[in-house]
């Protein structure tokens, strides 16, 4: 069955308080696993920033793309009334809840120090900026990407496992909305383009099929304006039990 952003929300809405958190681990095949995975928000936390907004260092591509599929996010009708346009933007926070494996007992429930890695620094414009978009009737997920010095590779370049890990990003939101909870179990990467530091990509992914728990995305990388193919890429995603998650197995 696949999982409607509505109940992605509605579960990271439930997971708002820590008994929640713990009512989320005595029913395990729930939805909160889906936050766990993605560093979604707590209440726990004062401060919860998103960071898939744009902020200062985000370049005129960069804006250009985000407003491109932000201004589907909502469509007004005739007469002023606001609807559902076909894109989502999915936010993007920085923490990951780890919990003690055994499950209903909660050791140190959040580990101060872990970052979710793609967010790992609140320095804006020096590693990872992106935002992901996703299109429910296409089935398919985008990410604007833009690379910071932070990441270099080859000179001037970015590193060939950065860019992997921006593709793991994209597949895998688009495997876990359409899928629940799934790890990588396979990604294969062609690197056709270096990418230049600095410069905003496009990465786009969409759903090749399913077969049992298995899930198989294609995905692409870009420059911005689309003439450029910089990466091609198969990806194999697994659905996992929530116990698996907990257990580390
Ligand atoms: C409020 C709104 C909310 C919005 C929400 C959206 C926001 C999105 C934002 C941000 C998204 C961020 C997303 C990040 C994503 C990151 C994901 C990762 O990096 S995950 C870490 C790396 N991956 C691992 O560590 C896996 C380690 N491996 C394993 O755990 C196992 O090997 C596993 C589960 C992959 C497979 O385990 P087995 O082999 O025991 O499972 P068996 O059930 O036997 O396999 C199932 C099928 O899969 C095939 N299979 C398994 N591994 C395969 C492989 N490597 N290649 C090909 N086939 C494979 C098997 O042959 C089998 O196929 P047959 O069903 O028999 O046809």
């Amino acid at each position: 069955m696949a999982w409607s952003l509505g109940r992605i929300c509605k579960s990271v809405q439930r997971l708002g308080s820590l008994s929640s958190v713990q009512s989320q681990l005595s029913h395990p095949a729930t939805s909160g696993s889906v936050r766990t995975m993605l560093g979604l928000p707590s209440s726990c936390f004062s401060k919860t920033r998103d960071f898939s907004l744009p902020n200062s260092s985000w370049g005129p591509e960069m804006m250009r793309l985000y407003k491109h599929y932000n201004s589907q996010c909502e469509v007004v009708m005739e007469g002023g009334v606001k609807q559902e346009g076909p894109w989502r933007r999915l936010p993007s926070y920085n923490r990951v809840l780890k919990y003690a494996t055994g499950g209903v007992y909660l050791n140190k429930i959040i580990q101060s120090k872990a970052r979710l890695f793609t967010r790992n620094t609140g320095d804006p414009g020096v590693a990872f900026e992106y935002v992901l978009f996703f299109n429910r009737e296409e089935q398919r997920c985008v990410g604007i990407f833009q690379a910071g010095h932070l990441l270099e590779g080859p000179p001037g370049h970015v590193h060939g496992g950065a860019t992997a890990t921006m593709i793991d990003t994209v597949t895998g939101a688009l495997a876990l909305i359409l899928s629940g909870p799934v790890v990588t179990a396979n990604l294969n990467i062609n690197y056709r383009k270096p990418i230049p530091l600095g410069s905003t990509v496009l990465l786009e992914s969409s759903l090749d099929r399913k077969e049992g728990k298995k899930t198989f995305i294609t995905s692409k990388v870009t420059s911005s304006d689309g003439s450029k193919l910089h990466t091609d890429t198969t990806a194999l995603f697994v659905s996992i039990s929530f116990s698996n998650l907990l257990l580390g197995s």
